[in-house]
Parts: structure tokens; C-alpha cells; sequence
């Protein structure tokens, strides 16, 4: 088994999609619950004919008709073609985020294990996903420390060699940034982007789009370095790409053209050059062959028959391959089921099914590091996030401090009358939406940072568990402190109970909802704005009101 683990890394993973087929529903349902009704009575032959209707009926939209590709170790193959032909489409099924309606993904000719293949890979996306306070160097050691299981001074080896392959090493100390804080060019942090996706060192790297936004000679500057990966450590790079100029064509070793979700040409940049000719084009001298192929596309398209013969031989040259690789597939498919269905027998190709089907890795399964040693560099990561964010914080503990000061002047000294009762009720719902609303503003740093956790919990770097307890340890004690500094002015102006456990529950209570909301402010906010009044009842409790504070309070006011 290692014999052959270590010759599968000196020989590279050659990756290949056969026959994926991907349509998306482009009409929304008319009636979103229409599944609990109707549908549920339906048996599983009609909701089949049900299906198929549908399919016709919603406007399913063909994004990738039978496309087919290859991509080979130590090299790099390009994805072209027009806006909406289906490249990133076609990127995220390979990089098994999106999940096809037919076809197959193989990995040296055997189906993949979709979750490890996830881990073994780096899935660059077209939009930078960093954190904007850190660090380049920082960026890539967070990285490090959380996809490899390594000591200390090996990650910090690690990082300082892929800073030097990166080009990075003279912007090591400064700072990312983004649109709004200003930090290292755009396509220095696309470089960071690269690195912190190939810090694993991933046998099949896939980007999308590595070049959007870049001037030409930085997106040069980031084709030729991907190129050099490729050279030096036999990964397997697949990339799509708008409008590559003459020198980035050079650079690819295959191309493949798409429009509408078809596949056009695979092959050599010469071999398109070629077919282009034989269909009676006329390519000017030193032209641009992919420009050219691109900006010709309709009739390329029009012709589409005469390159799909181009990609045919290649097809059936393999055709014995492929049949004993679909053969795999679908023992795999009876295996775990027990039994086809009939649409099973008479697909033509199936979606391989990741978990029963074993391709066996160089990767360790589980996560790099326990659930202590994620908490703890999250922790680490997020505390330096937040002490870059001084002014944000420094302007909320004077809105707290302040709120609390003018709230307690309207409801300064409240006797312990009916009236008095009915005003610490709204005092109570005030002081709790009051939380709430402040919260919201960590609205937007929530959606930002919702993009990184998704792509790295996504990816296998850490559990989500482990992000959401870091958070909570981040943010507790200066939660505690912003209580404090709310309640205990507005405490002594209101004359709320003077008694030991209602002084320490009032901001105890207060912290909970702050808490609360700021751990679930991308949940529910009818649910958060629910436990409003359930904290107003605690807190009438605590007030001497007995169990049903409210309903007390709603008898003595009748
Ligand atoms: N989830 C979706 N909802 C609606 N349309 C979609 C969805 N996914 C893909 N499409 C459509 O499928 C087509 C292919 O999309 P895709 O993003 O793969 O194209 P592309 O070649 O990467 O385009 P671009 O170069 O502009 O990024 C587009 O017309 C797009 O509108």
C-alpha cells in the first residue's frame, strides 16, 4: 500500500470528468409548500412523471451538456470561453462543491471519495476571502497552523519558503486589506488568496478566475508562477479564464473552449489553432488563437460538429477505460443501495457516490488538529481581529455607557407602585430590543466572515463547533464589561431591587442577551426578539414579581 501510495504522488493525479450533465430549475415553485401537500400523496411512479412534467414545465436550464475533460499532472488546463458558458460551473463540480445530475469524476481512472478529495485539493474562488486586519504572514501561519499537523518551527518554514515562491516576501508585514481598508495590491492578495489554498500542498489546485480584476502584467506575473508549481511540484492546475493575453497562452498546456455549457475544443492551444483552420478560417499571422476562437464563437459553434470529431478519437481511444472505470461505479452504486432503480440501470452514467467508493488518499482522514487546538488558534485569530478594531470597540463602550446614563435619567427613581410596575415593564422590553439593535451592526462583520467560514469549514480546515466556541470566548468578557458599564448607572438611577441577587442578575441577564444575540445575529430575529420578553420576565422575577412576572404585572393593571 505505501508502494503505491508513493508512486501515485511521483506520478501526479490526472483528473477526468466524463459526461456531466448540470441543470438548474430557472422558474421558482408557485407554492413553496406545495412538497407537504399535494406531493406527499402522490406514489413514487407518478411524483416520477411528476418530476419529468416539472422539469419541462419550470424551465430546467442546461448549464454543462455532456462535457467532458482531462486534466493531467504538471500541467496546467485552461477553462475559456464567453461570460455564462458554464466555467465556473464546470469548476465547482470539480472541485466537488456543486453535485451534477450525470456524470463522473476520476481521479488516475478511479472514481473519487468527494470529502477527501476536498481535503487533497485547493479550491481558489474568484473573490478574495481574507481576513482584511491581518497580515500576509499571519494569513498564511492561521492557514498553516489549521490544515497541517505540524510543530511550530516547520509551519513557520513552511510559510516563510511559500512566501518566497509566492513573491510575497516583501509585503510578509503588511496588511491584506480590501475595498475599504487599504492593504497590499489586488494581485498580491490574489497570491495570498493562492497561498493560503495550496499551504497543504494540494495535488490538484483549481482556480477560478486567478486573473480577474489584474492588470495584464500581473496577471502574467500570477500564470507563470502557477505555471512554475505545476513544474516543480507535479500538481495538477486547472483554471478558467476570461480573455488570456498572448504571452498567458503560451503558458497553458491544454485548453478547453465551452459556449452554452458545451465543450468546444480540448486540446492544445495548436491543435485549436489547427481545427479554427480547417473549417476554413482565416487566422491572421501571430493572432491570438484563443482571442480569435472566442471572438469567432458563434461560428465555432455553428461548426461545433466538425471539433467535437476533433475530440471523438481521444474519446474512443479510451473507451475500454472508461467502460471498466463505469463498471466500478455502478457495482460500487448496487453495493450500497442493494438494488437499481429502474432510472439506475438506464442512466448512462451515474454521480459517484463519495463515501462508498474507496480511492485510497495520502491524506490523514479527520482534522488536523483536536477540537482544544482549533478553539484555541481560532481564539488567537479572532482576538487579533478584534484588537485591530480598537475605535469600533472604544465607540461602543461610550454608546453603552451614555445609553445607560440617559435611560436611567427617563426612568429615574420608579416607585413600587402599579404604575411603577407597568413602567419596568417597558423599561425591561426597552433595555432588551435596545441589546438587540446594537448587535445588529455586527451584521455586516458576521456576513463577511460567514464567506471565510464557509470555505474553510467546507474544506475540512476546522469544525464549525470549534468557531462558534472561539467567537464565544472572544467576545464574552467584553460583553461582561459593556454590560457593566450599561447596567450599573441605570441600575441605581432606576431603583431597581437593591438586594444582592437581583443587582447581580440584572447584568448577568443583560449579558445573556447580548450574548445571544451576538452569536446568533445571522439567525432568527423574530426568535431573538421573542426571548425579549422571556428575559423581561426574568428579570421582573428578580424584581420580586414571583414566577409570572408579567402575568402579575397584567392582573394588577386590571
Ligand atoms: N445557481 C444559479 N442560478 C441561476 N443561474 C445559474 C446558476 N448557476 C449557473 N447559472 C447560469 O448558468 C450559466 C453558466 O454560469 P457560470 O457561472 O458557470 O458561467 P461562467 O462561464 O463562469 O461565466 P463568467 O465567466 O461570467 O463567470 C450562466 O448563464 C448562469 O447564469
Amino acid at each position: 500500500m505505501e508502494k503505491q501510495k508513493s508512486a501515485m504522488k511521483k506520478q501526479g493525479w490526472e483528473i477526468e470528468a466524463i459526461g456531466i450533465n448540470y441543470k438548474i430549475s430557472t422558474k421558482k415553485r408557485e407554492h413553496p409548500f406545495k412538497i407537504f401537500t399535494k406531493n406527499q400523496e402522490l406514489n413514487q411512479e407518478s411524483k416520477q412523471q411528476v418530476t419529468d412534467i416539472e422539469e419541462a414545465s419550470l424551465g430546467a436550464r442546461h448549464v454543462l451538456k455532456d462535457v467532458y475533460c482531462k486534466a493531467k499532472p504538471w500541467e496546467i488546463l485552461a477553462i475559456v470561453g464567453p461570460s455564462g458558458a458554464g466555467k465556473s460551473s464546470l469548476l465547482e463540480i470539480l472541485a466537488g462543491k456543486l453535485t451534477p445530475q450525470n456524470g463522473s469524476i476520476f481521479v488516475n481512472q478511479n472514481p473519487i471519495n468527494r470529502a477527501q478529495f476536498k481535503k487533497a485539493s485547493g479550491y481558489v474562488t474568484q473573490k478574495d476571502t481574507l481576513f482584511p486586519l491581518l497580515t500576509v504572514e499571519e494569513t498564511l501561519m492561521f492557514s498553516a497552523k489549521l490544515r497541517l499537523r505540524l510543530p511550530r518551527d516547520q509551519l513557520s518554514s513552511k510559510v516563510k519558503s511559500l512566501m518566497h515562491e509566492l513573491g510575497l516576501d516583501h509585503v510578509a508585514m503588511a496588511r491584506v486589506g480590501d475595498d475599504r481598508v487599504r492593504g497590499i495590491s489586488g494581485g498580491e492578495r490574489r497570491r495570498v488568496s493562492i497561498g493560503v489554498d495550496v499551504i497543504h500542498d494540494p495535488e490538484v489546485l483549481i482556480l477560478d478566475e486567478p486573473t480577474s480584476g489584474l492588470d495584464s502584467t500581473s496577471a502574467l506575473q500570477i500564470i507563470d508562477m502557477l505555471k512554475l508549481m505545476a513544474e516543480t511540484r507535479g500538481q495538477t492546475i486547472i483554471l478558467s479564464i476570461h480573455q488570456p493575453g498572448f504571452r498567458i497562452v503560451k503558458l497553458f498546456n491544454s485548453v478547453l473552449l465551452m459556449a452554452n455549457g458545451s465543450v468546444l475544443h480540448h486540446g492544445t492551444v495548436d491543435q485549436l489553432g489547427a481545427s479554427l483552420r480547417t473549417m476554413g478560417m482565416q487566422l491572421p499571422l501571430h493572432v491570438n488563437v484563443v482571442e480569435f476562437a472566442m471572438e469567432s464563437i458563434d461560428i465555432v459553434q455553428q461548426q461545433g460538429k466538425v471539433l467535437k470529431q476533433e475530440i471523438q478519437p481521444q474519446l474512443l481511444l479510451s473507451s475500454s477505460t472508461r467502460k471498466s472505470q463505469q463498471k466500478k461505479v455502478e457495482e460500487a452504486g448496487e453495493s450500497r443501495s442493494g438494488k437499481f432503480t429502474l432510472q439506475q440501470l438506464f442512466q448512462q452514467s451515474k454521480v459517484v457516490d463519495e463515501e462508498s467508493i474507496g480511492f485510497e488518499f495520502d491524506f490523514p482522514p479527520g482534522f488536523a488538529n483536536s477540537r482544544l487546538q482549533e478553539t484555541l488558534i481560532l481564539s488567537h485569530r479572532f482576538s487579533k481581529n478584534i484588537f485591530r478594531t480598537k475605535e469600533l470597540f472604544a465607540c461602543r463602550t461610550i454608546q453603552m455607557l451614555i445609553s445607560g446614563l440617559v435611560l436611567g435619567s427617563i426612568f429615574y427613581n420608579l416607585k413600587d407602585d402599579l404604575v411603577g410596575a407597568e413602567e419596568r415593564v417597558g423599561l425591561f422590553a426597552f433595555i432588551l430590543t435596545f441589546l438587540l439593535s446594537c448587535t445588529t451592526e455586527a451584521l455586516p462583520i458576521f456576513l463577511q466572515e460567514r464567506e471565510i467560514l464557509m470555505k474553510e469549514t467546507s474544506c475540512g480546515s476546522y469544525r464549525v463547533s470549534s468557531y462558534a466556541i472561539a467567537n464565544g470566548l472572544v467576545y464574552l468578557p467584553f460583553l461582561l464589561i459593556l454590560a457593566i458599564l450599561f447596567t450599573v448607572p441605570l441600575y441605581w438611577l432606576v431603583g431597581l431591587n437593591p438586594q444582592f441577587h437581583g443587582i447581580h442578575a440584572f447584568p448577568a441577564v443583560n449579558l445573556v442577551d447580548s450574548l445571544h444575540s451576538e452569536l446568533g445575529c445571522g439567525k432568527c430575529l423574530e426568535y431573538m426578539f421573542g426571548k425579549c420578553m422571556v428575559s423581561a420576565e426574568d428579570l421582573l422575577k428578580e424584581e420580586g414579581y414571583g414566577e409570572n412576572g408579567l402575568d402579575t404585572v397584567r392582573a394588577s393593571a386590571v
